[in-house]
């Protein structure tokens, strides 16, 4: 028995749009919530969200046998901890802030057991092998690990032909808050110098054969970026939604009228 087919990797390769929403209050139940919703992939953040590893380990057993496929974005592209996520049982990894062939080169070194990579050897202890009992697991995890990378800099829309041409990266993920800061537009990922840089990275991403993907919370702009190509787009996120939602709730609630009751109301 072979590791578990990545189908998200497999609608990337054929092509296929994948719609996502990032998940930032570090739990179990809401990204089970969220896992019922029917997203395609739900984006486990440990870079921007208080998530550690049992923490992921509980997100991830809580979307076993849902729809929804789970990425983790680690906290930054070290060899370890992409060992760590690995195996607990991630198999589609997306790698913040990288902006050279060199970290991307790494990066799939990091996903990949010898004499491919440098991937450490730690199955018979690992979710990602149910624990041993995916006899096959060594000599196939390789191929159904998905990896994605995040260019987010201007260092890396300089270096994105090489980032995106390097083999074993499967997608290049442009992260519009920090492109925005690195380009001198902190808080503006919609300004146009940067929304321009944002198009033109999409086109070149595929035009490497690569899947593009990117977080907007605009739904108009993530149409505008499907039409464009992009495969992995995820449309919002769990903290936003909860934080917004929330807040309507009680202003609505302030701002609404009392019911009037029917004229014919019988008090007793
Ligand atoms: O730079 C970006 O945009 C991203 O990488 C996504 C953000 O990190 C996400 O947390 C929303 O702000």
């Amino acid at each position: 028995m072979p590791a578990p087919k990545n189908l998200f990797k497999q609608a990337l390769k054929e092509g296929r749009a994948q719609i996502g929403l990032w998940q930032a209050l570090a739990n179990a139940y809401t990204v089970e919530i969220s896992a019922g919703a029917g997203y395609d992939w739900l984006l486990l953040d440990a870079e921007h969200a208080p998530n550690d590893v049992p923490l992921l380990v509980s997100q991830l057993q809580a979307m076993k046998g849902t729809a929804s496929h789970a990425i983790i974005r680690p906290p930054i592209g070290e060899t370890w901890i992409i060992k760590q996520m690995l195996d607990i049982g991630a198999q589609t990894l997306l790698i913040p802030m990288v902006d050279s062939r060199e970290m991307a080169e790494t990066m799939v070194k990091a996903v990949r057991y010898p004499p491919h990579g440098v991937r450490g050897v730690g199955a018979a202890l690992a979710r990602a092998s149910a624990f041993n009992r995916i006899p096959d697991y060594l000599p196939t995890a390789n191929d159904e690990i998905c990896l994605l990378l995040q260019v987010e800099s201007r260092a890396g829309l300089e270096a994105l032909d090489a980032i995106a041409s390097t083999e074993g990266v499967d997608g290049v993920f442009i992260g519009p808050a920090d492109l925005a800061a690195d380009m001198g537009y902190l808080g503006g990922p919609g300004a146009p110098e940067v929304q321009a840089e944002v198009e033109k990275a999409l086109a070149k991403i595929q035009a490497h054969g690569k899947a593009a993907g990117i977080l907007i919370g605009d739904l108009s702009l993530a149409k505008r970026y499907l039409e464009l190509g992009a495969t992995f787009v995820a449309i919002g996120n769990d903290v936003t939604l909860l934080a917004n939602a929330t807040t309507k709730l009680l202003d609505d609630f302030k701002n609404a009228e009392a019911a009037k009751p029917p004229a014919d109301a019988k008090v007793y």
